[in-house]
C-alpha cells in the first residue's frame, strides 16, 4: 500500500515513510491510495478474533511489506496489554437499543490511548528497524497529550513535547502531563486555545527544513496511523453487538471536535463494515455540526465548554473527509484549503451537501444539555457519563431513529473531567493512578503563543 498526499504534491510513499512523514510535505494530509475493500467472508473471519488480532489484521491491509505480520502481531499485543479491561474496548448495553462503547481503558482513562499506545510502539519499532531519529511534536486539546506522553515515555531514541494551551484543560488532564518526570518529554503551556497549538505545530511541520533538520514527527491525527488504529474499535464494537444478539442496523454517535475519531468511522464504513448512520457530536464550537447541516465549514467564535478536549475550530481531518467528497480530486481540495486560507470559509450546495448529509447525522449539544445529559443516564441507567461521551449520548437521544441500535462512543473516564461531574453533584470515585496525580510535583514551561517561541524551545530540546 502506498500513501499520498490529499493535495497531490508528494510522491506516493510507503507506510513507514508516511507514519514518519507525519503531516505531508506539501501541508497536505495523508491518504491510503485506495481504501481496501471488504466483503462479508472477511468480515466473518474476524468476527471472533481478540481486539489485538483483529488490530493486526486491519494493519495489515494498510502496511504493504513495510511490517511483516508477526511483527504487527507482536505489536498489538504488547500495546494491548496495557489495557485494564480484557475486551480492551467493551460495549455496555445500556437498554433495548442504547449502548456504550467504553474507550476509556487504556493508562490515560481516554480513547486516545488505543491508538498511541499502538503509535508509541510503533515509533520504537521504526526507530530500531531504520535507525530514524524520533522527536515527536503534538498539540493536544488534553486527551492526546497525556496519551502520547504515556505511550512513549522512558523510551530510548524518543524525545516528545507537548503543547497545550495554558488553564484550559482539566486539572486531571494538566496533572497527567506535567507530573511526568522522564526526562524525554516537555510540555509547553501555550498561552492561548488549542486552535493556537494546533496552528503553530502544523505551521512548523510545514517548514520542511526545520522539520526534517529536526527530526519532528506527529502523534496527532494528522499522522495516517492515528486514524487506522482507531477504525479498528468500529470493527470490533460492531462484533461485539452482533455477538451480544442485537440484529438492528448499527450507529455510532461520536464525540468529535478534530474530526479523527469520526473520520475513522467513516474509513471502517467506506472499507465494508455495516454503518447505517455516522453521528456526529460537537460541544458548542460547532462548526462541524454546522458543515453538515448548512453545508459551511467557518470558524465561529471560540466557547469554553464543559468538554474542553472538543473546544476545537478547526478541524484537522476535515482535510481528508473533503479529498473523498470530491472524488479524491487533490488539485480541488488543495483549492478548498487555499480558499480557507485566504478567506476563512468553506460553502457547499446541492449535490455536495447531500452526500455531505447521507455520511453524516450532526447535532451540537449546548452546554447545559450536556449536564442534563449525565444526570438524565445517571438516574436512568446508573451510568457516568464524562461530558464529551454526554454530548454522543445528547446527539444520538436527539437524533434518535426507530429500529437502530446506536452505540455512543465514550472517549474518557469521568473521572478526567469532575470539574463538570460535580456542577450536577454527582460522587464519583477516582480511580487510583488519577487519585495519585495529585500528589506529584508538576514541570511545564509556559510560553507566549507564537512559532518563535515555540521554536526556541524545540530547538533547545531536541538538538
Ligand atoms: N481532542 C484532542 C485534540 C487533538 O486531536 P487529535 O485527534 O488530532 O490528536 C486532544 O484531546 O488533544
Amino acid at each position: 500500500m502506498k500513501y499520498m498526499s490529499t493535495r497531490g504534491q508528494v510522491p506516493p510513499i510507503g507506510f513507514t515513510e508516511a507514519v514518519l512523514m507525519g503531516l505531508a510535505d506539501d501541508g497536505g494530509l495523508l491518504v491510503p491510495e485506495h481504501i481496501p475493500q471488504l466483503d462479508g467472508a472477511i468480515l466473518k473471519q474476524w468476527q471472533n478474533l481478540s481486539y489485538p488480532e483483529l488490530a493486526a489484521e486491519v494493519f495489515s491491509l494498510f502496511t504493504g511489506d513495510d511490517i511483516p505480520r508477526e511483527d504487527l502481531k507482536q505489536l498489538a499485543e504488547n500495546s494491548y496489554a496495557t489495557f485494564r479491561h480484557e475486551d480492551v474496548t467493551p460495549v455496555r448495553k445500556l437498554d433495548d437499543r442504547r449502548y456504550v462503547l467504553e474507550l476509556f481503558h487504556g493508562p490515560t482513562f481516554a480513547f486516545k490511548d488505543v491508538a498511541l499506545q499502538f503509535l508509541g510502539n510503533l515509533y520504537s519499532y521504526i526507530s530500531q528497524k531504520t535507525n530514524s531519529i524520533i522527536h515527536i511534536l503534538g498539540a493536544t486539546s488534553g486527551d492526546t497529550g497525556a496519551s502520547a506522553i504515556e505511550g512513549v515515555r522512558g523510551k530510548a531514541g524518543i524525545r516528545i513535547c507537548i503543547l497545550h494551551p495554558h488553564q484550559r484543560v482539566s486539572k486531571v488532564q494538566e496533572l497527567q502531563m506535567t507530573t511526568v518526570d522522564d526526562e524525554n518529554v516537555l510540555n509547553l503551556a501555550v498561552k492561548g486555545t488549542f486552535d493556537d497549538c494546533q496552528r503553530i505545530i502544523k505551521e512548523l511541520f510545514a517548514d520542511v527544513p526545520f522539520k526534517q533538520q529536526y527530526h519532528l514527527r506527529a502523534i496527532n491525527s494528522i499522522n495516517i496511523a492515528r486514524v487506522l488504529a482507531q477504525t479498528v474499535y468500529y470493527f470490533y464494537a460492531y462484533f461485539q453487538l452482533r455477538k451480544q444478539g442485537e440484529e438492528a442496523p448499527v450507529s455510532f454517535s461520536v464525540p468529535t471536535g478534530n474530526f479523527g475519531d469520526i473520520f475513522a468511522g467513516y474509513l471502517a464504513k467506506r472499507m465494508g463494515l455495516p454503518v447505517q448512520r455516522l453521528i456526529l457530536a460537537t460541544n458548542e464550537n460547532n462548526i462541524l455540526a454546522r458543515f453538515v447541516n448548512e453545508g459551511v465549514y467557518e470558524p465561529g467564535s471560540f466557547r469554553e465548554t464543559y468538554s474542553p478536549s472538543m473546544d476545537i475550530q478547526v478541524a484537522s481531518n476535515f482535510e481528508r473527509y473533503l479529498f473523498y467528497l470530491y472524488g479524491e480530486d487533490s488539485r480541488q481540495t488543495a483549492e478548498w484549503m487555499e480558499q480557507f486560507k485566504r478567506e476563512g470559509r468553506i460553502a457547499v450546495a446541492g449535490e455536495k451537501l447531500d452526500q455531505v448529509q447521507r455520511d453524516f447525522a450532526a447535532y451540537s449539544v449546548g452546554n447545559e444539555e450536556c449536564l442534563d445529559a449525565i444526570s438524565a443516564y445517571h438516574a436512568q441507567y446508573a451510568y457516568l457519563l464524562d461530558p464529551h461521551t454526554a454530548c454522543g449520548a445528547a446527539a444520538a437521544d436527539k437524533l434518535a431513529q426507530d429500529g437502530e441500535a446506536a452505540v455512543v462512543l465514550s472517549t474518557a473516564h469521568p473521572a478526567k473531567f469532575n470539574e463538570a461531574i460535580e456542577r450536577r453533584g454527582l460522587p464519583q470515585t477516582f480511580p487510583d493512578p488519577i487519585q495519585a496525580l495529585f500528589d506529584k510535583p508538576q514541570r511545564q514551561t509556559v510560553v507566549d503563543s507564537t512559532n518563535e517561541e515555540v521554536k526556541k524551545q524545540l530547538v533547545s530540546f531536541f538538538q
